[in-house]
């Protein structure tokens, strides 16, 4: 199965490409693992609300290109739909089976994702109500991943 991360913004923190770095290892006893980053828009404090749809519209047209056909595209949102960790597993091992090997998460930049994006993903999964930094967001999502493929091998993890 082919995992690819589409993220708005580049990884700067160093506590975090570290963590990253750390799943992406242990995932790649499980999957292919990509990450591509597309570049954020400049975004300044006192945005119009239609000058924010534009930065995000923006951001949306890159993320775009990199979503082919045959996948299966789920975008991070905060008012997605929320899962349990065995039911992210679930997703994907069903996912796995049907044949759609591969799975594009997508993560947004500070002002989130555009509408076009999230109208045409696949699905839209909530991590909490909470607000989550888009890097932090990046490893969070990892080990949720690596958790969802313990489970389905039937491989202990700390609960
Ligand atoms: C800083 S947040 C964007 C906040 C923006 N105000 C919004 O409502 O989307 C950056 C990105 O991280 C992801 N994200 C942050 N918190 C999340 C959560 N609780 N559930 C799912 N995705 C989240 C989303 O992809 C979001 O576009």
């Amino acid at each position: 199965m082919k995992i690819t991360l589409l993220c708005v913004g580049k990884l700067k923190e160093k506590y975090l490409k570290q963590g990253i770095d750390e799943y992406s290892k242990r995932l790649s006893r499980y999957c292919k693992l990509e990450i591509i980053e597309v570049a954020d828009e400049k975004a300044p404090e006192n945005m119009s609300a239609s000058e924010e749809e534009q930065v995000k519209g923006k951001e949306g047209e890159k993320l775009s290109k990199y979503i082919k056909e045959n996948t299966y595209v789920i975008a991070l949102a905060i008012d997605g739909k929320q899962l349990s960790s065995e039911e992210l597993a679930d997703k994907i091992s069903e996912l796995g089976v049907r044949g759609n090997s591969h799975i594009v998460f997508i993560i947004g930049g500070s002002l989130g994702l555009s509408d076009e994006i999230l109208k045409n993903a696949h699905q839209k999964l909530s991590f909490s109500k909470m607000t989550f930094p888009h890097q932090l967001m990046r490893m969070i999502l990892l080990e949720q991943v690596y958790r969802g493929f313990r489970i389905i091998n039937g491989e202990p993890y700390h609960k």
